[in-house]
C-alpha cells in the first residue's frame, strides 16, 4: 500500500540525515522477507503526515505511455486510523524498514536516530481493543496526474473502506492545508467514477465531479455532453432538477481545461462562454454551481464573472474583462456589454453561447434585450464606427464557430420537426414574436440543425414528485396555508404566489404566526433578495437566521437549486402549465422525493385539474408505443383531505394575525402615500393635511375603493389597539385549543394543539396529523 502526499520538501540538510537514516535502518533492522529471525518490528504510531519517510516517485526516461505521478512523493505500508473518541488521526507504519521524518529535527544533525526513535508513540493494542479505529487504507497510485496537471506536489490517494473524514480531528497537530488535503482526496476517491468513463472526460474533470460527490452522470449529461464535446450544437429538454447545468458546464469546463495553457500568458482573454440567465438568482446559482465544479481542484478555476443587476456596472465591466466565464441575465450584460466596445469584440470570441431556461428568457421583458446580445454575437465587422450599427448586420450562418446551447425542462413538443423546418424554409421559424420558434429562428447555430436531446420523454416532471389538491373557500386560502405548513411543519417548504403583493401580504401574516419565513420578490433590493435565498437555503452566515419557509412569486420558480425543499405550495394557482412545471420542480430534484400542493377555490378546481392533465398529458411527447399508452390513461391529480373541524380551530389564530398584517401594511402604505403627498404639497406651496384631503377627494366609489376603505380602517387602529391584538394572538398561540372529540385520530375530549405541533411523535401519531388525512403526497414521514 502507498499514499502520495504534497509534502514540503525538506531541506537539503535534513533530506541527507533522513537518507542517513533509511542507510542506518537498513542495515540495522533487516526485514522478516528476508528471513530474520528477528522479532517482527512494532508499528509505530506517527502524528504528522509530514514526517512519514515520502519517497520520490522516480520519472521514467520517456513519459508517452506514464500514468504514474508527476512530481509527487509516495509512501508504502502505512494505514491511517482514527480515534473514536478524540477523532485523532495518526498514520501507523507496519515496517521498520524506512524511518519517518519524524525522527528528524528542523535542520539538527546532531540528534541520533536513536532518540528520534523514542519520539514514536508505539502503536497500543490495548487501545485497538478498547476503541478500534476506523482505518482508512491508502493506494497508490490511483488517481492519475493529467498531462495539465500544475508541477506542484499534490496529495493524491484512494481512500478504501469506510471513512468519515467530515469532523477535522480536534486537536491535531497536522498543518490544516495537509488535513484538508486528506479531506478532499478521501471525499473524492471514495466515490466510484466509473459509470463517468464514457463519457471519455479529462482526469481534471472526472476529479472535480467526484469531489462534489456525482458517482453517476444523470441522463441529459450521458445524452448531452458527447455531443457537445464533439462541437455540437445542442437544445437540451430534461426535467427539473435533473441536472441540466453540469450539461453544459461539464464541456465548458473541459473546453477550457484544453485551452487554458494558451490563455495564462494572455492577460486581456477573450472569454470561452457567455451563459444567459432569465433571473438573478439563477445566474448566481449557476455561478455556485459551476464554481463548486471548478474550485479546488487540481488546476486553476476559470475567472467567473457574474453580471445581474443591482450590482455595480463598473465592477462588472473590470471582472469581464478578465473573465473566462461570463454569467448574466440579459438586460444588465446588455447595458454593461453595449457600453464598451472592447467588451463587445472579446465577448464576440466565445466558444460557447447558453441559453438556460429558453423559453423563459423569451418573456417578461428580456426579449429585446437577448435579441440585442444575439445580433452582436454574431456581427462579423468590428470596425467601430459599424459596431454602432448593431441592427444592420446580418450574420454570416458560415461565420459562426461557437456552438449553441439551449436548454430548458419545458420545450414545445414538435420543436424538433419546426426546427428541421426551418432550415428547410430558408431559415423563416416564425414570425410570431412571442414564440420559443421565433428565438430559435433568431439563434444562429453552427450547424444545419442543432441536436435536439430529449432526456425525459415520458415526463416532464421529476420522477420523485408527488402531486395533490387541496380545495378550500377563496378568503379561508390563508387559514389552508397556515394548517398546511402547520401540517407539515418539518418540511422546507416554498409557498408560490402571483403577484408581488400577495408575497408582501402573506409574509407578515405567516411571521405573527410565529413561523419562519422569509419573502422574495422582484420588488426587493438586490441585497435583500440574496439575504432572503441564503436564509431559505440555510447558508446564511453561521449562527444568523435561517428560515424554512419562502413565500415567492415566480421569480423563484425557475431553476432555483434550493437543496432539500421538500414541498412546494401553490397559494396562486400557476398562470400556465409551463409554470406549474417550474415552480413544482423546485422539489423532488436530483433524483429526491418531494410534494407539490395546489390550495384551490372551488370555482378553481376543474380547470386546475384540467391543468395538471395537460402538463401530464404533454409530457408523453412522442408518439411511440409506450407513451401513447401513457397519455390515453390521463392523470387525476388526488384531494387531500383535511379535517376541517379541527382546522377550523386554528381560525381564530388565523383572523388575528391577518388583522394585524392588514394593519402593519396599511400603515406603511399610508405613510408612503402621506409622504408622497406632502412633498407634491411642498413642492406646490400649499397645505396638506391628510385628513381634509380625505373628505374632499372625488370618486370615492369607484374601484378599489372597498379595498381602500379597508386599508383606511385599519390604517386608523391605534398602536394601543394593535398592540392588545398583538397580546391576544400570543396568548392564542399558547393556548391550548379544545378541538372535541375526533373519532378519527383524537381519543380524548381536548388536544393541546401547541403540543402535538412541538412534537415529531405523539405516540404512533406524526405531527399534525390530527389536523387530518393529508397524506398521500410524500411527507407522511415528516
Ligand atoms: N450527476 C449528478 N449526480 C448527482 N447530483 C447531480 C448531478 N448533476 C447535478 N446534480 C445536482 O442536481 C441538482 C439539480 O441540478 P440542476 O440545478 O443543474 O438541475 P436542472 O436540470 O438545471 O433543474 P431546473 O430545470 O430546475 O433548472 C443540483 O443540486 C446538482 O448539484
Amino acid at each position: 500500500m502507498a499514499a502520495t502526499s504534497n509534502k514540503r520538501p525538506l531541506p537539503a540538510k535534513v533530506a541527507a540525515m533522513r537518507d542517513r537514516k533509511r542507510q542506518k535502518l537498513d542495515l540495522d533492522a533487516p526485514s522478516p522477507q528476508e528471513g530474520s529471525t528477528a522479532a517482527p518490528a512494532k508499528p509505530r504510531k506517527v502524528h504528522d503526515l509530514n514526517k512519514l519517510a515520502w519517497r520520490d516517485v522516480s520519472l521514467p526516461d520517456r513519459l508517452d505511455n506514464y500514468e504514474g505521478f508527476f512530481g509527487l512523493e509516495e509512501i508504502e505500508d502505512v494505514v491511517v486510523t482514527r480515534e473514536p473518541g478524540s477523532g485523532k488521526v495518526s498514520f501507523v507504519r507496519h515496517h521498520a524498514d524506512e524511518a519517518t521524518t519524524d525522527d528528524l529535527p528542523e535542520a539538527d544533525d546532531s540528534v541520533s536516530a536513536q532518540e528520534d526513535d523514542e519520539e514514536w508513540s508505539g502503536f497500543d493494542d490495548d487501545d485497538a481493543v478498547t476503541a478500534p479505529p476506523t482505518v482508512l487504507k491508502f493506494t497508490a497510485p490511483v488517481v492519475k496526474a493529467s498531462k495539465q496537471a500544475k508541477p506542484e506536489k499534490k496529495a493524491k490517494a484512494k481512500v478504501k473502506g469506510q471513512t468519515d473524514l467530515e469532523a477535522k480531528p480536534k486537536g491535531s497537530s497536522k498543518p490544516a492545508a495537509v488535513l484538508q488535503t486528506l479531506e478532499a482526496t478521501a471525499d473524492e476517491a471514495d466515490v466510484d467514477m466509473s459509470a463517468w468513463l464514457p463519457l471519455k472526460l479529462s482526469p481534471d474533470t472526472m476529479a472535480a465531479l467526484a469531489k462534489l460527490k456525482f458517482a453517476t452522470p444523470s441522463k441529459i449529461q450521458q445524452s448531452a455532453i458527447p455531443p457537445i464535446l464533439a462541437g455540437h450544437d445542442v437544445i437540451g429538454k430534461a426535467s427539473t432538477g435533473s441536472g441540466k447545468t453540469l450539461a453544459f458546464g461539464v464541456p465548458i469546463l473541459e473546453h477550457y481545461l484544453d485551452v487554458r495553457q494558451s490563455r495564462t500568458t494572455d492577460k486581456a482573454k477573450a472569454p470561452i462562454a457567455l451563459i444567459l440567465s432569465p433571473t438573478r438568482e439563477l445566474a448566481h446559482q449557476l455561478n455556485d454551481h459551476l464554481t463548486a465544479l471548478c474550485s479546488n481542484g487540481v488546476f486553476e478555476a476559470p475567472s467567473m464573472a457574474t453580471v445581474t443587476g443591482g450590482l455595480s456596472v463598473q465592477k462588472q465591466q473590470r471582472q469581464l474583462q478578465y473573465a473566462d466565464i461570463i454569467i448574466g441575465t440579459p438586460g444588465r450584460l446588455w447595458e454593461v456589454i453595449s457600453a464598451g466596445k472592447g467588451l463587445m469584440n472579446s465577448i464576440r470570441q466565445i466558444q460557447f453561447l447558453v441559453i438556460d431556461e429558453a423559453d423563459r428568457l423569451l418573456s417578461e421583458g428580456n426579449f429585446k434585450e437577448v435579441i440585442e446580445i444575439l445580433t452582436m454575437l454574431d456581427k462579423k465587422d468590428t470596425d467601430e464606427d459599424a459596431a454602432k450599427e448593431v441592427e444592420d448586420v446580418v450574420a454570416t450562418l458560415n461565420a459562426i464557430s461557437r456552438q449553441t446551447l439551449v436548454f430548458s425542462a419545458t420545450f414545445d413538443r414538435g420543436l424538433q420537426k419546426k426546427l428541421s423546418g426551418k432550415i428547410k424554409n430558408g431559415g423563416a421559424l416564425s414570425s410570431n414574436k412571442d414564440t420559443m420558434e421565433y428565438l430559435l429562428g433568431k439563434l444562429n447555430f453552427k450547424e444545419e440543425i442543432p441536436q435536439f436531446i430529449d432526456a425525459n420523454p415520458i415526463s416532464q416532471m421529476a420522477s420523485g414528485l408527488k402531486e395533490g389538491l387541496i380545495e378550500c373557500a377563496g378568503p379561508e386560502k390563508d387559514l389552508y396555508l397556515y394548517s398546511l405548513l402547520l401540517l407539515y411543519r418539518n418540511a422546507r417548504t416554498l409557498v408560490f404566489c402571483n403577484s408581488i403583493s400577495a408575497v408582501r401580504r402573506l409574509n407578515p401574516f405567516l411571521q405573527n404566526l410565529d413561523l419562519p419565513v422569509v419573502a422574495l420578490h422582484s420588488g426587493m433590493t438586490q441585497k435583500a433578495r440574496l439575504r432572503s435565498v441564503e436564509r431559505f437555503s440555510q447558508k446564511g452566515k453561521e449562527g444568523g437566521k435561517t428560515a424554512s419557509i419562502m413565500v415567492s412569486t415566480d421569480v423563484a420558480a425557475r431553476g432555483l437549486d434550493i437543496p432539500a425543499v421538500q414541498l412546494v405550495i401553490h397559494y396562486h394557482l400557476p398562470r400556465a402549465a409551463d409554470m406549474y412545471v417550474h415552480r413544482s420542480g423546485r422539489t423532488a430534484r436530483a433524483g429526491q422525493p418531494g410534494s407539490s400542493i395546489l390550495i384551490c377555490g372551488p370555482e378553481e378546481v376543474g380547470g386546475v385539474r384540467r391543468l395538471v392533465a395537460k402538463v401530464h398529458a404533454r409530457s408523453a411527447s412522442t408518439d411511440d408505443e409506450s407513451t401513447a399508452s401513457a397519455r390515453k390513461q390521463g392523470y387525476y391529480i388526488r384531494t387531500l383531505d383535511m379535517d376541517r373541524r379541527i382546522v377550523s380551530r386554528l381560525r381564530p389564530r388565523a383572523q388575528l394575525a391577518k388583522k394585524l398584517a392588514d394593519i402593519g401594511s396599511a400603515k406603511e402604505k399610508g405613510s408612503k402615500e402621506d409622504d408622497f403627498m406632502r412633498a407634491a404639497a411642498e413642492e406646490l406651496g400649499v397645505d396638506y393635511d391628510s385628513e381634509e384631503f380625505e373628505k374632499e377627494a372625488p370618486g370615492r366609489h369607484g374601484r378599489g375603493a372597498g379595498r381602500k376603505k379597508k386599508e383606511k380602517v385599519a390604517r386608523e387602529i391605534s398602536k394601543g389597539e394593535a398592540g392588545s391584538m398583538r397580546a391576544e394572538l400570543r396568548e392564542l398561540l399558547r393556548q391550548r385549543v379544545n378541538v372535541g372529540v375526533s373519532e378519527k385520530y383524537i381519543t380524548s375530549g381536548t388536544v393541546d394543539v401547541d403540543e402535538l405541533l412541538k412534537q415529531k411523535e405523539i405516540g404512533e401519531r406524526k405531527t399534525g396529523e390530527f389536523l387530518g388525512n393529508a397524506g398521500g403526497v410524500g411527507l407522511e414521514h415528516l
